[in-house]
């Protein structure tokens, strides 16, 4: 990443179109927490969410490293495409389930392992997502360089595993999984097809995300501070709320005046 947050600009609201537009949710739509189960969306970005949803005739998706269930329940009830566990889980625009998994007996083997090594260490966090696996430190800040070690060990012991950075975190995640690949995927479906893509994100995660985005002639935003290629930064996730409610009212004039005489 060469370029620099802070050099690049506050978004402009939506104001044409036709876009597809894809969220991340943990720093971007919602408030980061110590703990992942303390998170919310407010009631009102829901509805928002839910209402530009509908200005894009459903081209509206979240894409985040959770799994699909629980952005469902995060976002509810807004019942959107989602690609979930950084793209290893989809559900496109029809309701289909693309899943990208391990086979059972390496997940058992890898709970397992990775469950009894952080039950040493206070205040980590194991979050089991099937095919991936969170390793947390956000409330043992102290055991990071112990978490990472045991990260790197295992993927270097499977090579159908890969790492994924993140905030407080170090996730395992099959190979070939990420952000842009879902993105893309979504692109060449329907209602994605042929709209202007728009991303936004905060975490090493959502890289490849503005990537996909930006090689589609789109619109990239990071939020909070770090190197990015996004195009355009916004400084917080209530910045996020602040754009997207901007958005949506610019989406309600246009269509106020294409019916005005
Ligand atoms: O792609 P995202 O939607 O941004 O999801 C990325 C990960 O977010 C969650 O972890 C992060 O948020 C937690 C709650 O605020 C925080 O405690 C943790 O330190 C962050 O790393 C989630 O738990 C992961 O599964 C997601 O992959």
């Amino acid at each position: 990443m060469t370029d620099s947050c802070s050099t690049h600009g506050t978004p402009p609201v939506l104001s044409e179109g036709p876009y597809a537009l894809f969220f991340d949710v943990d720093g971007t739509l919602a408030t980061l927490q110590s703990r992942p189960e303390a998170v919310t969306i407010p009631a009102g970005v829901r509805e928002h969410l839910q209402q530009l949803a509908a200005q894009q005739q459903g081209a509206l998706a979240l894409v985040s490293g959770r799994p699909i269930a629980e952005l469902d329940r995060l976002a509810a009830p807004l019942n959107a495409p989602l690609a979930g566990v950084h793209g290893a889980e989809r559900r496109d625009a029809q309701g289909n389930l693309h899943v990208i998994s391990l086979p059972a007996a390496l997940v058992q083997t890898l709970e397992a392992r990775l469950t009894s090594a952080l039950a040493q260490w206070p205040g980590t966090q194991l979050e089991c997502k099937g095919m991936a696996f969170a390793l947390h430190y956000r409330r043992g800040m102290t055991y990071e360089s112990q978490i990472m070690q045991l990260a790197e060990e295992v993927v270097s012991q499977f090579p159908e595993l890969v790492l994924q950075p993140g905030k407080c975190v170090v996730e395992i995640k099959p190979q070939g999984v990420d952000k842009g690949a879902a993105i893309r995927a979504f692109m060449q479906e329907s209602p994605f097809t042929g709209r202007i893509p728009v991303f936004i994100g905060d975490d090493l995660t959502d890289e490849k995300g503005f990537l996909a985005v930006n090689a589609l002639q789109g619109v990239s935003i990071k939020v909070g501070a770090g190197s990015t290629h996004a195009r355009y930064h916004l400084d917080s996730v209530e910045a996020v709320w602040a754009w997207l409610e901007g958005s949506l009212l610019q989406q309600q004039n246009n269509v106020g005046k294409e019916f005005s005489l």
